[in-house]
């Protein structure tokens, strides 16, 4: 089974605020605290989110790509480790921007 959960934070860019469950966890998951689950977050920076993920689940094994020093604590697993300060950019979180053809920006 596949499920999701959704936490998000309303911040600025230097600041990160309340977090809010947008989107809760089924039922099924949760009995046994989470037991048998694997949790897959792209990314742990503070830890808040996963904090918050385990006490709805704290028998469930989180896993990120990227851990950050404060976050890491608070999963099982990670891929890389990657400074506090570092600004990691997700191609999910991008936009796509038009480009001019190459040909009609440079005349020979
Ligand atoms: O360890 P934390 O500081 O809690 O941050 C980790 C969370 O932040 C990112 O989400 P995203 O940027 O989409 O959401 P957010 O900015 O609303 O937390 C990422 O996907 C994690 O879910």
């Amino acid at each position: 089974m596949i499920e999701t959960v959704c936490i998000a934070s309303y911040h600025d860019y230097s600041e990160q605020g309340e977090l809010r469950v947008i989107k809760e966890i089924g039922e099924k998951l949760l009995v046994n605290g989470g037991e048998g689950v694997l949790v897959i977050d792209d990314l742990t920076d503070t830890g808040k989110t996963a904090q918050m993920v385990r006490k709805m689940m704290p028998k469930a094994h989180f896993a990120t790509v990227y851990a950050k020093p404060q976050g890491r604590p608070l999963v099982d697993t990670f891929v890389t480790e990657v400074s506090q300060d570092t600004w990691i950019y997700f191609p999910w979180d991008m936009g796509f921007t038009y480009q001019e053809p190459i040909n009609k920006s440079h005349r020979g």
